[in-house]
């Protein structure tokens, strides 16, 4: 009892004493110069300290700091692999969910060999700032740590990266859009040439089907095209691409627009050409679109004339109101007056002075016909890349049997996989025709392979049927025609035997 009441008053003389150094101090150092000390101690420490340290606020006076939010998104993108502890959000109406670092902690980052510290300060603001709008109640910024010889890198090259790089993440982060231009050339109520919806196709470069080293090469020159500013600018060439698509219908040439689009996160504008009246109108359309974007003329070979030649060109493939479209313009103003699209204002549209307005442009054309195309059009430089898309292929099958059928997970009948493989290319089916056979039996996988074999088996019979008829009445007409040949109601019987041929394919 005796211990414990010595040691309280040993305590409580203790605290006494205390109360009087403090009062004392406050006499003698009073707080302006104490306040003086400490930055006087704090210099002192950043004088010798190999470090210096950057603070990025989240409002710089009453205005948003771009930096800051720049610098957010930035390590968003990294942080999920790294952090221990991070804050998630999501923006209304969208499908990506950002990652960020939670409030006061730390994540470490390295650019040109300089390794840079990122601290996250969440301090709560004191008092309410008298300002036209509210500021948060916290008070956030980043506190980036470097070592001082870095400055100049950091200060120079970090800082436009992060801004670069945050905006490469926004753009994918954000919805893209689809445009296509206004009938009849008439301008929206903002006066703008271009109508948009939001552009959500599915389609990408996974689920594209095709030879997956063709899909490569394709990637990697888009790649190289998005990355390739300074390559543009060095080479003084304008930044723009142009690819055409061709092969027959169904083969996915669409479906690579989409792919294209979703990769680079472009926006795409679909230039209905039948709507265009004339040349000016076509580059007005030019100057309204946006960089970052994919061009797109479908099916370029029925859109318009662009052969400049004088006779009328003949449509193969009937394409509805596309056809016609030189003569109900009134057809023969070739050489580029105001009442109508011409082949060197499609040129001039795509690789003349007017198309390098803005930069950072793709142009897609797609035809079903390429061998009905002008070549001037389809020269390199204009379209730098040709790609065709083909019948579908093993490889390419393989990645539809992957995406309709789970195919590789579950594992298909290796027997049923090699009549596949043999058949296939003899087939000459389209992706397109073979997915609506996936699709209409994804729920019984062996069903959907033994339908489709059955499919392609019928196809290749029906075509060497074909041929070897085809051969038959060759052989009869080259009868036919020598000087000891039938007569002309024999040469009429072999046409109608050719006719009937078709029909029974059919
Ligand atoms: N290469 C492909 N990979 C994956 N799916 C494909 C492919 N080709 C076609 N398809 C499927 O077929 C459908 C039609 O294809 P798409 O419209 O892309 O072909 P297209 O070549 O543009 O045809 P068209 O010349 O008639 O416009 C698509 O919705 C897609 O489901």
């Amino acid at each position: 009892m005796n211990m414990m009441t010595e040691y309280w008053s040993s305590l409580a003389s203790l605290l006494g004493v205390l109360a009087f150094c403090q009062s004392l101090l406050q006499l003698v150092f009073p707080p302006e110069l104490r306040f003086l000390c400490l930055r006087f101690l704090n210099r002192l420490f950043h004088l010798f300290s190999s470090y210096c340290y950057f603070d990025i606020t989240e409002i710089d006076g009453v205005c948003t700091n771009e930096l800051y939010n720049a610098v957010q998104l930035y390590l968003s993108s990294f942080v999920s692999n790294n952090g221990n502890r991070l804050s998630l959000t999501r923006a209304l109406n969208s499908t990506a969910t950002t990652f960020g670092l939670s409030n006061n902690d730390c994540i470490f980052d390295t650019f040109g060999g300089a390794t840079v510290l990122w601290e996250h300060v969440v301090i709560q603001r004191q008092s309410q700032a008298l300002t036209w709008r509210p500021l948060p109640e916290e008070k956030r910024g980043f506190t980036l740590r470097i070592k001082k010889k870095d400055k100049s890198l950091i200060l120079h090259s970090y800082l436009d990266y992060i801004m670069e790089k945050s905006d490469e993440i926004r753009r994918k982060n954000r919805d893209r859009l689809l445009y296509t231009n206004t009938r009849g050339g008439s301008l929206d109520s903002r006066g703008h040439p271009w109508e948009s919806v939001l552009f959500k196709h599915p389609s990408t470069f996974d689920t594209l089907a095709m030879h997956p080293v063709k899909k490569q090469e394709i990637m990697d020159d888009l790649r190289d095209f998005a990355d390739g500013q300074s390559f543009y600018h060095k080479t003084g060439r304008a930044w723009k691409r142009g690819y055409l698509l061709y092969g027959p219908p169904g083969t996915g040439k669409s479906s690579m627009i989409a792919a294209m689009a979703n990769y680079l996160s472009y926006d795409i504008y679909d230039l209905e050409l039948t709507e265009v009246h004339n040349n000016s109108e076509l580059r007005n359309l030019l100057m309204k679109t946006s960089s970052k974007s994919i061009i797109v003329i479908e099916d370029i070979d029925c859109s318009v004339n662009l052969t400049n030649r004088k006779k009328k060109k003949k449509n193969k493939y009937n394409k509805g109101d596309y056809c016609d479209l030189e003569t109900s313009r009134g057809a023969g103003d070739e050489d580029g007056g105001n009442s109508t699209i011409t082949l060197s204002g499609l040129l001039n549209f795509t690789d003349g002075l007017w198309s390098c307005c803005g930069s950072e442009r793709i142009f897609v054309f797609t035809t079903n016909h390429i061998e009905e195309l002008d070549p001037a059009l389809l020269r390199r430089g204009r379209m730098d890349m040709h790609i065709y898309m083909s019948y579908c292929s093993y490889p390419a099958l393989q990645i539809l049997l992957k995406n309709y059928l789970g195919y590789e997970e579950t594992g298909l009948d290796s027997a049923d996989l090699k009549q596949l493989a043999e058949v296939v290319d003899k087939a000459e089916m389209t992706p397109a025709d073979i997915s609506e056979i996936l699709i209409k039996n994804r729920r019984h996988k062996h069903k959907a392979v033994s339908e489709l074999l059955e499919a392609m088996k019928t196809r290749v019979e029906r075509k060497l049927k074909r041929g070897s008829l085809r051969q038959e009445t060759e052989e009869e007409k080259r009868a036919l025609e020598s000087p000891e040949g039938g007569s002309e109601s024999d040469f009429e019987q072999s046409c109608k035997k050719e006719e009937e041929i078709e029909e029974k394919m059919k």
